[in-house]
């Protein structure tokens, strides 16, 4: 059995970018981009100011009356020059008066008619925002992450109405196995709700990617060579169950019965030990266990990896970060544990059961505890590697 590292590594080795589209600005949140987009021009274009009141060319010394000679508003700015002993009235985002080289907010200015007197100093620059102060022409954004809000408000300011983004990935979801009914239909008594390819298909989607769930393949060959069959033209083809040893479990011989190159068969992880890989129909396939959260578990550790090569992003592991431990925990084994846990105050709790069947539990737990194999007995307040799982 090869490592989660090896795996995850051989996994890489299957995948490329995609190729890139434009969107909309109005579409590219969650969207990787595909290449820098540079402003058009810069931000502020104009020396502008901060706040709402008067711009001056001198000194204002408390008691010191100026003449106020006009207005700047945002958008329609002051067109003469202010000389000293003059103000113009201005008004936050106004582009600053030629001649002007600070502004005394109006809380601190006295007006009566044409004339304003001011209670405060101000020192040259004073409440005006200069000419490129946030960014400038031809400055770049490029983030290495799905654009957030943020993202999408600094690409507007910049003037980009569209944006390069890798196309979005395409993942066929099959489910195998004739005990599963869809969710909302009516059940037998030896059947269960297909739950796996749902919670995948939830997680894909967040993470910026099409799931098309193809319907479920039952445990023979005729019905799974019709899903893959299905799966055709995706840029992944992900299957759940049928990965392991049994009579029922299908997947590797009909997978390999259409051509499948296997890339791995067999993880050293606990939740995960049956995960394969390969190319099958010209694009890459990962099976995952059926065990509902060996399946949700895989999909972290995986296929999100995997997805965000698609899109263009840098292969890597899923981000580990450092907790302690809240509780006494025995030596693990010789594979690697993903223990679902809590992460409080108090530090990191992993919950008491831990079969991969416990969806409840995935469901409270918002971290993963990893176990490395052959971990020794930890006791409370050792430092452990997680995985935000929320
Ligand atoms: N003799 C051995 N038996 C098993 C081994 C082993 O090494 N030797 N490995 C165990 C491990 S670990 C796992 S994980 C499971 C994985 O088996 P499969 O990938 O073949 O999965 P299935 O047998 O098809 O299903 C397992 C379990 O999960 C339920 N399931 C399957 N698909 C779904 C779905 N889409 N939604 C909800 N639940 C699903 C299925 O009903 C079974 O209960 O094998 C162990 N056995
Ligand atoms: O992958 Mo199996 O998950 O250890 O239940």
């Amino acid at each position: 059995m090869i490592s989660v590292t090896e795996a995850l590594e051989r996994l890489f080795a299957l995948v490329d970018p995609l190729d890139s589209e434009t969107v909309p600005l109005r579409q590219a949140r969650n969207r990787v981009m595909s290449r820098p987009v540079a402003a058009f021009r810069d931000q502020p274009p104009f020396a502008a100011s901060a706040m709402d009141g008067y711009a001056i060319a001198d000194d204002a010394a408390p008691g010191a009356s100026f003449r106020v000679i006009g207005e700047s508003a945002a958008g329609a700015r002051f067109q003469g020059r202010v000389g000293l002993g003059e103000a113009v009235r201005i008004f936050t985002g106004a582009p600053l008066p030629t001649g002007a080289d600070r502004v005394v907010i109006q809380e601190n200015a006295v007006r009566d008619g044409q004339t304003v007197t001011f209670t405060e100093r101000a020192e040259p620059g004073r409440n005006i925002r200069p000419s490129g102060g946030d960014f400038h022409k031809d400055d770049t954004h490029f983030p290495r992450r799905a654009l957030n809000p943020a993202d999408i408000a600094l690409l507007a300011a910049m003037g980009a109405g569209a944006v390069p983004v890798t196309r979005k990935p395409q993942v066929a979801l099959i489910a195998t196995g004739d005990e599963l009914v869809a969710p909302g239909e009516a059940a037998g008594p030896d059947q269960i709700f297909a739950s796996n390819t749902y919670g995948l298909a939830a997680m894909f989607e967040a993470s910026g990617c099409i799931a098309n769930m193809v319907p479920i393949a039952r445990d023979d060959a005729a019905s799974m060579n019709g899903a893959f069959d299905l799966a055709r033209g995706a840029d992944l083809v992900v299957t759940v169950g049928g990965a392991s040893v049994g009579d029922h479990d299908l997947v590797a011989g009909i997978a390999a019965q259409r051509g499948m190159v296997p890339a791995f068969h067999k993880v050293a992880m606990r939740p995960g030990k049956p995960l394969m890989a390969g190319r099958i129909d010209g694009a890459p396939m990962i099976g995952l266990p059926g065990n509902p959260v060996s399946a949700m578990i895989c999909g972290i550790l995986f296929v999100l990896p995997v997805l965000r090569v698609l899109q263009g992003l840098p292969a890597g592991p899923a981000p580990r970060f450092n907790a302690r431990l809240a509780t006494e925990i025995d030596a693990n084994g010789d594979r690697e544990h993903y223990m679902r846990a809590t992460n409080g105050a108090d530090g990191i709790q992993p919950f008491d059961r831990q079969d991969s069947s416990l969806l409840r539990i995935l469901s409270d737990a918002d971290a993963l505890l990893v176990r490395p194999p052959h971990d020794p007995p930890r006791g409370i307040g050792e430092t452990v590697e997680c995985i935000a799982i929320a």
